[in-house]
């Protein structure tokens, strides 16, 4: 049913609503979910000398007796809203109107949120937002029972119809080795290297060169280099190329163009563009870079010949990682082996790429550390691929024996990055030496299955596929520790979108109060239901201490953000800032409110 709110014209609440006035009473107020119009609820003179009304929620249901409540079962379509029609009526008992009205905004904390509990408002922790004070120990948890011995989650085996609490929020795992008590501020949002990290992609993707203007290309436009070594070798593609990120007419998304300078197209190329074309296009892997589309153009001073391929953001080479530079400067000898362990997460990586282009009927082709680029933390990607296919164009070689050329270079490519050698990618006078040290620094269960790779650029020719089942152990670890990583992710997802939430309640009660345009109606804010918002902001956000002062309190935000979206039938006492209205409302109506208002302000035009 509706919520009326005729009651709150300003000019009639200082008058109907004080100590002496019978109640408040909401034309269709639902108490404990029933329908039925209740017994108000306010400060009738009988009451005057009850004890303060704390709605708190867990316990009123707690005091109601099990024999009371009827079960229900448990209907997913039935509104949160609608509870036990039988429930008594919840009757304050020694409440005191005087000490009520001089609480007035002072903070009290009758919610049941543990969170809201856990940071109290004398908690070092959340009063000054510092991370590193730690609030008091208290079981957040003590207060989940509902009264009938059962938690609002577990609604599996229980007859009684139980509404989820969705103002609380529900953490979900995986959770830090750590005491309740050592919760803080910090751990409502987004963890901060995480965070970074994706402020640098964003960053990186918006940030433009405005001084060097490049010409578009087809439909790529706004052009920013990514290539910035200052000498181009034409050793692995066959000639210097260069990369940019570009933005795409057609959709509006990112790309990266790889341009080869001085590509002459001929009759072939049109074709193997084609060709190229359909054939990447089935090769969508975790471990490759995706090409889009290839193309010729003269836009740049000359012939060149274009790839398109998805942008990944912050990423960098191996070379550029392992090696401090192009793959040309290795590293000096004395630095320290790439361990193990990130040896085998780089294998297994490789592997996989290697297994969806070779099952596509494909090769690689180009395998360098200049060419496998790192987006996020160890994410390897083959770059590069298909490039050859049209520079080199139908060269006589099988599709077999690129494969196996692929198995070779792979090889050299971690004895590469295992000996800090850039050079053994290439010089196979240097493999025996560069074997030796190799053999040194790792197990012999990774030196045999390098052996089992470089035996490609001699006698082996057999497929990856054989290679897959004789790291299998190693596949599994990898895949263990991305289920970590997934669950990690999913875990902070799951706290943005409780942020989420928040945020757009915020936004919302702030477009709707203090507008300018209706500064001089003082009527238009001081009426109806957004008067109700404007005691309920101050509420939310003008907490004050027992000695006036401002009260900067996370928890309380959140908890009432997150009651006011669920919309719960919890009541909370709102008072004005000149103490002249006390109303006791509901976040269901104050939702309400919120909703009504926003109509009408934007209902108007
Ligand atoms: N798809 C991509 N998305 C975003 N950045 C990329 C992408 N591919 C490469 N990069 C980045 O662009 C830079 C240049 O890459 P490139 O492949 O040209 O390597 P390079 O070391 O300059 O090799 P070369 O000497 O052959 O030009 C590197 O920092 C690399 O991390």
């Amino acid at each position: 049913m509706a919520f009326s709110h005729a009651y709150l014209n300003a000019s009639s609440i200082k008058t109907r609503l004080n100590v002496d006035s019978p109640s408040f009473t909401p034309s269709a107020l639902a108490v404990n979910g029933s329908s039925q119009p209740v017994k108000s609820l306010g400060l009738s003179p009988k009451a005057a000398n009850a004890a303060p009304f704390r709605p708190k929620s867990s316990a009123a249901v707690s005091s109601i007796p099990a024999s009371a409540v009827k079960a229900k079962p448990y209907n997913p379509s039935t509104p949160d809203w609608i509870g036990q029609p039988d429930v008594p009526e919840f009757v304050p008992q020694n409440y005191n109107a005087s000490q009520s009205l001089k609480a007035d905004r002072r903070l009290n904390f009758p919610h049941s949120n543990p969170l809201i509990e856990q940071f109290a408002p004398d908690s070092p922790a959340l009063n000054s937002l510092d991370h590193t004070a730690q609030p008091a120990q208290i079981n957040p948890y003590a207060q989940e029972t509902n009264g009938f011995g059962a938690s609002p989650y577990f609604q599996g085996t229980t007859s009684y119809s139980q509404p989820l609490q969705h103002h609380l929020y529900a953490p979900q795992g995986p959770y830090r080795d750590m005491q309740a008590n050592q919760r803080m501020a910090k751990d409502f949002f987004i963890d901060e290297n995480l965070r970074r990290f994706m402020q640098k992609r964003s960053e990186a993707t918006l940030k433009t060169f405005s001084n060097v203007p490049l010409p578009d290309v087809e439909q790529f436009h706004t052009l920013v280099n990514l290539d910035f070594s200052d000498s181009k070798s034409e050793r692995l593609l066959g000639y210097p190329s260069w990369l940019y990120k570009a933005v795409s007419g057609s959709d509006g998304n990112y790309y990266c163009l790889r341009r080869l300078e001085g590509f002459k197209s001929t009759n072939q190329t049109h074709h193997d563009v084609i060709s190229v074309q359909q054939n990447w296009r089935r090769v969508r892997n975790g471990n490759v870079v995706s090409v889009h589309l290839a193309f010729t153009n003269s836009r740049f001073n000359g012939p060149s010949l274009f790839f398109v391929t998805d942008y990944h953001p912050c990423s960098e080479t191996l070379a550029q990682k392992h090696f401090g530079g192009p793959s040309r400067n290795s590293r000096p000898h004395s630095a320290p082996p790439i361990t193990e362990q990130l040896m085998w997460s780089y294998l297994v990586q490789i592997a996989n790429a290697l297994r969806a282009i070779h099952d596509a009927g494909l090769a690689a082709k180009v395998i360098d550390a200049s060419k496998v680029i790192l987006t996020g933390e160890n994410h390897l990607r083959l770059n590069g691929c298909a490039v050859l296919d049209v520079v080199n164009g139908q060269d006589g070689t099988s599709i077999t024996q690129h494969q196996t050329r692929d198995l070779y270079l792979f090889g050299a490519l971690l004895l590469a990055l295992g000996t800090n050698n850039a050079s053994t990618t290439t010089l196979r006078g240097s493999q025996p030496k560069a074997l030796e040290m190799f053999r040194r620094n790792y197990t012999p269960r990774l030196c045999s299955s390098l052996g089992w790779l470089l035996d490609h650029g001699s006698s082996n020719t057999e497929p990856i596929s054989i290679f897959l089942p004789t790291i299998a152990a190693e596949v599994f670890t990898n895949f263990d520790a991305m289920s970590h990583a997934q669950d990690n992710l999913y875990s902070v997802l799951n706290q943005e979108l409780e942020n989420g939430r928040a945020f757009r309640n915020m936004a919302k009660i702030n477009i709707i109060l203090d507008r300018p345009e209706y500064e001089h109606e003082a009527a238009w804010s001081r009426h109806g239901s957004r008067y109700i918002l404007l005691l309920a902001r101050d509420h939310i956000f003008h907490q004050v201490d027992a000695n006036g002062r401002a009260v900067e309190n996370l928890a309380h935000i959140l908890g009432c953000l997150n009651r006011l979206d669920a919309g719960i039938d919890e009541r909370i006492t709102l008072t004005s800032r000149d103490n002249s209205t006390v109303c006791i409302v509901t976040w269901k109506e104050i939702k309400g409110c919120l909703e009504s208002a926003w109509s009408d302000l934007f209902g108007r035009r």
